[in-house]
């Protein structure tokens, strides 16, 4: 037996072994009639889903934002569900990293089929739509980790929409969302990510020929990172320095093709590659890519905020210089949908594996209780359902107040872009970075199996924490925020009217404390005084320090600690507001017993958060240790009020296993019977000798190595 499994990869191509493979790799083991490999679902999770006592729907309408988008949703991943191979016969995690980059290409192409043939034409919708969210939800179906078509949906399509010209996006548009070229957005280079203004690439105009010649002067300037440029993209935006008439004008989008539509070979003058293996991505080929003095037609600069004539003369016409980054701020916005989800989805992983899990003794000689029963894992699980929530309406909150900026821009009124760059930056800082802390906080909760790449939790982890850093590093996007707070504050300060998420300061910059009330609004309040206390010191330092003789340069970054603790202090703020708002608001007519969970889930993100920041609480507000007290009381009341409907919260996210993917977090709860089954899938089950036994083990056990 051991023999027709070594020999088998010989004789077959990589996928199609995997395939074969994944067969008799039972039967090698004997053990494909294993009768203890029980079918029936979990008991202990029928028991809880008898006991939750809200009605599960309802919570997944308002998650979907309303009861249509639940149908129309359910409509697109039943289409794609029953349609096509979703799951991989081998574990994608198991296969080599060639292997696993040709098998996500071919489950990207199938997908895209899908969509194209069935759900936009069934159901009339666009690619980029409103239904955007539900097609990247529905993909995860395919694939555990990244499709190498992500960046050209996720950047470079939007890019086209948002920088091109409406020639351009005539021109570009229907090949792009039709697939005919894949693109991506290759902007960070070796030496340069966060310091766009110091990118090296450029972009010389020659008007002789009406071209632009992109070059890389030096290592440091080769691009680097960009999602699907190693391999599969034949055309991307690069991101370079213009120069023309002598000058230097900055940096601009340029539409670039890298490689032949029909060879898919690297140009003349194009050098591009993988970058390597990566903590996660690994199937998304992230690329390098270098020019040598390549020429491409003028009319491929991306021209609706500043163009280059033929003859070479430079013409701005944005009214704001930053609209070049508008991709990013865009980006940034779809971030938060993104990571709320992913943090949904380890939620529900680690809920229903705690209640299916039993361990330990409470009282001994008893039974062993599920593990959701102590109250230290209750701590750990349901604020993971509670910021979901929080970061879940945030995020359809922040889109409405970016769509908002845009209408008003397109109407050529730029006076909102500062505060919704602000916005944008302190939540997509946030939202990642407590996304990808409280991802592994629901690995951690599921012990040794948590672990497992089965789970899913290590894929999600390795997925969001890259969240934290692209599209601009969290340290980084909160001292942007910091920038817009010191002036709000400023403004404020001399009697000038804030803008409405700074509103708070023309309060508290009259100096008074704040009286600590238990109530949501009162620790919402108490949220923003914090907030305002930490922007506070931060403008004292920076004063005092400049008072000493240091230049605001210096001074700025002298307090940097203290800035991005204020900018952290305000975001929180405001997405425990409009948590609450519209918690309230999308609960109004809702059944009794759906308001109440709402409510104490919101309650324990408060109490949460609260509870976290007492040494803030007792320093800017008036808040006393009794008050700290009575929090703890509350915080703990709200988890054993939440523990019945713990699995009822968690399926209201609605996941269909295809999209979970984990042998813990299943609807059916056969937690035990999934591992073994995913263990039998490992490629090292398939013989039962390792031939290194041969080669060294017996050799050296035997004294003849
Ligand atoms: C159909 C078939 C399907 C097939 C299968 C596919 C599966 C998918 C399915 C569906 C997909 C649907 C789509 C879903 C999308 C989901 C999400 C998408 C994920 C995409 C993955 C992305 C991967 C990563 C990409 C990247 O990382 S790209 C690179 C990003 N890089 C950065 O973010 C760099 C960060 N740096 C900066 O932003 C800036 O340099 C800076 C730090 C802001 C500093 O800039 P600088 O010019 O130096 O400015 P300052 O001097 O600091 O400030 C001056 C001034 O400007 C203001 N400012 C700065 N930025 C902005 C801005 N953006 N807008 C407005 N104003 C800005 C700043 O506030 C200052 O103002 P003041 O002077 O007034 O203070
Ligand atoms: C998985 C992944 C996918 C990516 N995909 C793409 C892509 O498709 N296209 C693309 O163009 N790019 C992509 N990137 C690149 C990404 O945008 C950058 O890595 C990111 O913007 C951070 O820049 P950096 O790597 O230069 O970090 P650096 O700026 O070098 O940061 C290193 C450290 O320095 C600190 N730091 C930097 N500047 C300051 C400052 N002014 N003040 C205080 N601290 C500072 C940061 O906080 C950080 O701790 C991707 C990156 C990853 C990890």
């Amino acid at each position: 037996m051991g023999t027709r499994c070594e020999g088998l990869r010989d004789s077959l191509s990589p996928i199609a072994y995997y395939e074969e493979y994944s067969h008799f790799r039972l039967d090698c083991l004997k053990i494909d009639d294993n009768k203890e490999l029980s079918m029936s679902a979990n008991e202990d999770l029928a028991k809880e889903r008898a006991r939750c006592d809200f009605n599960v729907s309802e919570i997944t309408n308002i998650l979907d934002g309303g009861i249509e988008r639940t149908k129309q949703r359910k409509k697109i991943e039943s289409i794609a569900l029953s349609n096509g191979k979703c799951c991989d016969v081998t574990p994608e995690e198991t296969l080599g990293p060639k292997e696993r980059y040709e098998n996500a290409i071919r489950k990207s192409c199938l997908y895209t089929k899908i969509v194209k043939d069935q759900v936009l034409t069934l159901t009339g919708l666009e690619v980029l739509g409103s239904n955007s969210s539900v097609l990247r939800r529905t993909a995860d179906a395919f694939f555990k980790d990244i499709s190498p078509f992500l960046l050209h949906l996720g950047m470079f399509v939007p890019t086209i929409m948002g920088q091109g010209t409406p020639e351009q996006q005539s021109y570009w548009l229907p090949r792009a969302l039709d697939f005919q070229i894949i693109g991506t957005y290759a902007q960070t280079e070796l030496g340069h990510g966060t310091f766009i203004r110091g990118l090296e690439t450029t972009a010389t105009y020659d008007p002789d020929t009406e071209e632009f010649v992109i070059h890389s002067p030096r290592l440091t300037s080769y691009k680097w990172w960009a999602g699907g440029l190693g391999k599969t993209s034949n055309y991307c935006i690069v991101v370079a320095q213009l120069y023309t008439q002598g000058k230097c004008y900055g940096i601009h989008p340029f539409i670039v093709q890298i490689r032949d539509e029909d060879t898919h070979m690297p140009l003349p003058g194009v050098r591009v590659g993988e970058i390597g293996p990566r903590m996660g991505f690994n199937t998304a080929d992230n690329g390098f890519l270098g020019f040598d003095h390549y020429r491409i037609p003028r009319n491929h600069m991306l021209m609706k905020n500043s163009q280059v004539l033929k003859d070479g003369t430079y013409v701005k016409v944005a009214s704001h210089s930053k609209l070049t980054y508008g991709t990013m701020v865009f980006v940034r916005v779809m971030l938060v949908n993104e990571v709320a989800f992913n943090l949904a989805k380890a939620a529900t992983i680690a809920v229903r594996y705690s209640a299916v899990r039993r361990q330990s003794e409470k009282i001994s000689g008893e039974p062993e209780p599920q593990i959701i029963d102590y109250v230290t894992q209750q701590h750990k699980l349901f604020v993971c359902i509670a910021t979901a929530h929080a970061l879940q309406l945030s995020s359809n909150w922040l889109w409405k107040t970016f769509s908002a900026v845009l209408a008003d821009m397109r109407g050529g009124n730029t006076e909102n872009l500062p505060e919704l760059h602000a916005l944008s930056s302190c939540l997509k800082a946030l939202s990642t970075s407590d996304s990808a802390a409280l991802i592994e906080q629901c690995r951690l909760a599921c012990g040794g199996h948590g672990y497992m790449l089965s789970s899913n939790l290590p894929l999600l982890y390795s997925f969001v924490t890259a969240t934290r850093t692209y599209e601009g590093d969290y340290t980084v996007l909160l001292l942007q925020t910091a920038r817009f707070l010191i002036k709000a504050w400023e403004q404020a300060e001399s009697g000038n009217p804030v803008t409405p998420t700074v509103s708070y300061m023309e309060e508290a910059v009259v100096g008074n404390k704040y009286k600590w009330n238990g109530s949501a609004e009162g620790i919402i309040k108490a949220a923003y005084y914090v907030a305002a206390g930490k922007i506070s010191s931060s403008v004292t330092s920076i004063r005092k320090r400049m008072k000493n003789g240091k230049a605001f340069e210096d001074a700025w970054e002298l307090t940097g600690v203290q800035l991005v603790a204020a900018a952290e202090a305000h975001c929180r703020a405001v997405i425990c507001d409009v948590y609450r708002k519209e918690t309230v608001r999308l609960t109004a007519n809702s059944s009794p017993n759906v308001k109440t969970v709402m409510d104490q889930l919101n309650m324990l993100y408060l109490s949460h958060w609260a509870l976290e920041r007492t040494g803030d609480l007792l320093r800017y507000t008036s808040t006393t240790e009794d008050d700290i007290i009575s929090c703890q009381q509350r915080y703990e009341e709200l988890l054993a009020a939440i523990r019945p409907n713990a699995v009822g919260l968690v399926d209201a996210f609605d996941f269909p296993d295809e999209i979970l993917q984990s042998t813990l977090g299943a609807y059916d709860g056969r937690v035990y019977e999934r591992l073994m089954e995913e263990a039998l899938k490992s490629p090292l089950n398939a013989e039962p000798v390792n031939r290194s036994f041969h080669q060294y083990l017996k050799p050296l056990m035997q004294g003849k190595l």
